[in-house]
């Protein structure tokens, strides 16, 4: 019997893995300098009006996610087709389902508890690139769909009860989470879940109010607010990371046959008895996942 993979067809390109500890390229920032962020160990926060962007970012992520060697995708996508190209390379794809998000998310803190139960047994606070283990990425274009949108209030709360946990534990536990909302109000992001985000992007936001819950309060004050980014400027924001100022991007821009391309190459990649796909899983613990 033989074990050798299938060659592969002309055409696909073949390429070094990436990790999901290396830094994300996500684009420039005003002096035409690259802008990466590591989100191994963070979340990020996308805000900002329709139109804005936030999906072209999400996007970026995904791609750096599916082609990660130890990397595995968790998405909800409420409208199916902001993220639907990376669907052949995620472990779960969550559309407009109230039950299956929470289903999912519910699983995510099961690993999560998994693996602080193994920290702790192993007198360890985070995982590591050396651990062998895959960084879940999940990833949610838009928050208040499943928080206000579909679903009984009591879902909808339950939704929002399991995320906070999500993004308050999940970072250490190697399961960064990066969610977009089009709506930046304090009813969907409040502040104590915002600033559980170390990145935040917000994309042209109408008030300098809007701008503040995204970046946090009192940037728009000193000169740091996404109502100066001009509607036909899409792609543009400012990103702020823990403990820094805001920063001017434009996000790199993936079109849809870009996205076609890299998606395909990712799913080869991630083809089953290769890399950290489901069936290759590396403990009893993660196959909770
Ligand atoms: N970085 C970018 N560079 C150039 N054009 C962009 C960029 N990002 C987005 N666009 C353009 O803006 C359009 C809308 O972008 P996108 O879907 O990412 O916005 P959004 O903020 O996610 O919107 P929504 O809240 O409705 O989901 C894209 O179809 C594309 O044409």
């Amino acid at each position: 019997m033989t074990t050798t993979a299938p060659a592969p067809t002309a055409g696909i390109p073949v390429g070094p893995g990436l990790s999901m500890f290396d830094p994300i390229f996500v684009g420039i920032d005003e002096f035409g300098q690259p802008v990466y962020i590591t989100l191994a160990y963070r979340n990020l926060l996308a805000g900002g009006e329709p139109g804005g962007g936030k999906s072209g970012l999400l996007n970026c992520i995904a791609a750096h996610a599916a082609l990660s060697v130890d990397s595995r995708l968790v998405l909800l996508d409420g409208k199916l087709v902001e993220l639907g190209q990376w669907e052949d390379s995620a472990d779960a794809f969550i559309g407009p389902d109230i039950t299956a998000a929470l289903d999912v998310l519910r699983r995510l803190q099961q690993v999560m508890n998994n693996r602080y139960a193994w920290l702790r047994a192993h007198g360890r606070r985070k995982v590591t690139a050396l651990d062998n283990l895959s960084v879940i990425t999940v990833l949610v274009d838009e928050i208040a769909f499943y928080s206000a949108t579909i679903g009984s209030k009591q879902e909808q709360e339950e939704f929002v009860a399991l995320l906070r946990d999500l993004v308050a534990r999940g970072r250490a536990a190697g399961i960064p989470v990066v969610a977009a909302t089009q709506r930046p109000s304090f009813d969907i992001i409040p502040t104590s879940l915002r600033d559980l985000f170390g990145y935040r992007a917000a994309f042209r936001c109408t008030t300098p109010n809007s701008s503040n819950i995204v970046l946090g309060h009192g940037w728009a004050e000193q000169g740091y607010s996404a109502t100066d980014i001009a509607p036909t400027n899409q792609g543009a924001a400012y990103l702020i990371a823990e403990g820094g100022i805001p920063r001017r991007i434009k996000v790199a821009y993936l079109n849809d046959s870009q996205i076609a391309g890299i998606a395909d190459y990712a799913a080869w990649i991630r083809r089953p008895g290769t890399l950290t796909t489901p069936t290759d899983t590396t403990g009893e613990w993660e196959m909770a996942a």
